[in-house]
């Protein structure tokens, strides 16, 4: 799903209006309408109580809309106008008019005598909109909102949010109703703690806009991982499904390549072969009898060399930086032609060398959690930074950058793809050592690059969605990221069957 930027949104807006023939009013009566349909179909009870707190500029002009809808449904609806929000934009003031029209009085300082689990507080302070930081009254309503424990629905956005820099404060949302697109800015880490759920409502804006309409930005959602999925072919044999070389592991960290090994065979490749020191070979082959295993050096690799042709090489886990080691890992990238994923240690021992970027082939995925990501590129002031500096560099070095985070990112091609799937299970050891072993399978299934860091990312994490509902986010493993790899990819089948 394409990503947009504030004026681009604004840009559909516009041409909606136009090309529809509507008024900017009829558009905020939708908007208004669609979100007032949500919440009747979620919250059945007519003893709801929705609090409305509303801006007045557009974003309170929805607010005012969905005020009116649920108060003429027989909801008890309460509204307060929050000072300090701008001066009133001419829908909001349409909207306003049209609510004492229908008897609904507002900031009328009402004490709520409803049952507390009965009360929602509604967010429409500030949409898209924000330019400026929030003035100290707006700042209390937003303390109020956020210090009630009550269930909060912001609208669009959660009021204080800025879509293009970094934000201090702004609303702590259970939900976000928010209208056609999703937002950059709800991905990023430091906006983490303002938004628990998002749902996207669609108000109809101009298909043809959204089609043809260019952007860096995307989020691997369901159907842009069932665009990048390829099923096994019916003819396929462990021939055609491609050998994948997994290089890594030293004394202590035989785990990390046995766990990659694994996750790579179960991503659906048809060999694996693993590349470790010897102290490990009685490991893998014991852990995982599936795998081949070749050695080099004895409780550290310091040699890579071998006579298999692997499609796929995954690097870099638990190898350890031994200054053997890192010639070895140099001499081998040299020489590199075969698509390959680097990671871990490996791609530590590429920042020191960073000259050596440029001889890597191009599109070669690398996969830095944020301290190796720090190492490669150099710190960031804020998130948009950060985002910025991820697709420059993997422009600049012309590779493939999945830079992990809460919502992981890929960035490739001049685009930047935030993942959707995963939850705060992935945060344990060896998940990163999975990933890679999932990317590196797909690269051997002769999935391109780009395809394989996408949809890698987004089945690693649909594994986890589907694995803690039953193992709870405290007891998942790694290996559970692997023992829930056959469920992500049978979900995805069924979602595909049910086009
Ligand atoms: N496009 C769509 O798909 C649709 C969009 N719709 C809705 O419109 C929303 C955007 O509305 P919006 O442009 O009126 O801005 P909004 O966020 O309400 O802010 C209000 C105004 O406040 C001001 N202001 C800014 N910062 C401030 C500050 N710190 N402290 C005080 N004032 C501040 C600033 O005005 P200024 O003072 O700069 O003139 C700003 O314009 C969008 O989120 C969605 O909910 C739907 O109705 C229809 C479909
Ligand atoms: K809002």
């Amino acid at each position: 799903m394409k990503i947009f930027s504030a004026s681009k949104i604004r840009e559909a807006d516009e041409t909606t209006i136009s090309r529809q023939g509507i008024t900017t009013g009829e558009l905020m009566e939708r908007a208004g309408t669609e979100v007032f349909l949500w919440l009747k179909k979620r919250f059945p009870d007519k003893e709801t109580v929705f609090h409305v707190f509303c801006g007045k500029g557009n974003n309170g002009g929805d607010g005012l809309v969905v005020a009116r809808l649920l108060h003429n449904d027989n909801y008890k609806v309460v509204v307060d106008i929050v000072e300090g929000t701008g001066n009133p934009s001419e829908d909001f003031t349409a909207n306003f008019e049209k609510l004492e029209q229908n008897n609904l009085a507002c900031n009328t300082n009402e004490a709520y005598e409803y049952k507390k689990h009965k009360i929602i507080f509604l967010d429409a302070i500030f949409g898209i909109g924000l330019n400026r930081e929030v003035g100290a009254e707006a700042k209390e309503a937003i303390q109020r909102i956020n210090n009630s424990a009550v269930k909060i629905i912001s609208i669009d956005v959660p009021s204080g949010m800025f879509m293009d820099r970094k934000s201090d404060i702004a609303v702590h949302s259970d939900m976000v109703l928010t209208f056609q697109f999703t937002k950059l800015a709800f991905y990023l880490a430091g906006n983490c703690n303002f938004i628990k759920e998002i749902k996207i409502l669609d108000i109809g804006l101009d298909k043809d806009f959204i089609a043809n309409e260019p952007t860096q930005f995307f989020l691997t959602d369901r159907t842009e991982a069932h665009q990048r999925y390829r099923p096994v072919p019916a003819h396929a044999h462990k021939g055609t499904q491609g050998h994948a070389l997994i290089i890594g592991g030293s004394y202590g960290k035989i785990g990390a390549v046995t766990l990659s090994s694994k996750a790579a065979l179960k991503s659906g490749c048809g060999l694996v072969t693993a590349y470790i020191p010897k102290c490990g070979y009685t490991i893998v082959q014991t852990a995982f009898p599936e795998a081949m295993v070749l050695t080099g050096g004895e409780e550290h690799i310091n040699t890579i060399a071998f006579d298999i042709e692997p499609k796929a090489i995954g690097i870099g886990m638990g190898l350890g930086q031994q200054p053997e080691t890192q010639q070895a890992v140099l001499e081998f990238l040299k020489h590199q032609k075969t698509p390959m994923v680097i990671d871990a240690d490996a791609l530590n021992i590429l920042s020191y060398n960073n000259e050596w970027l440029n001889m890597l082939p191009e599109n070669t995925i690398l996969t830095p959690h944020p301290k190796e990501l720090e190492r490669l590129m150099g710190s960031w002031e804020d998130d948009f930074e950060k985002m910025e500096k991820i697709r420059a560099f993997a422009k600049e070095h012309k590779i493939i950058l999945v830079a992990k985070d809460a919502f992981t990112i890929v960035a490739c091609n001049d685009r930047v793809h935030i993942n959707s799937t995963g939850n705060a299970g992935l945060a344990t050891g060896g998940s990163g050592d999975v990933l890679t072993g999932i990317i590196t399978g797909l690269l051997a299934q002769s999935y391109s690059p780009a395809d394989a860091a996408i949809f890698g990312v987004y089945l690693h994490g649909l594994a986890a969605d589907i694995g803690v509902c039953e193992t709870s986010k405290q007891a998942f493993t790694a290996s559970d990221i692997i023992n829930y790899l056959g469920a992500a990819y049978l979900k995805i089948e069924a979602e595909k069957a049910q086009k």
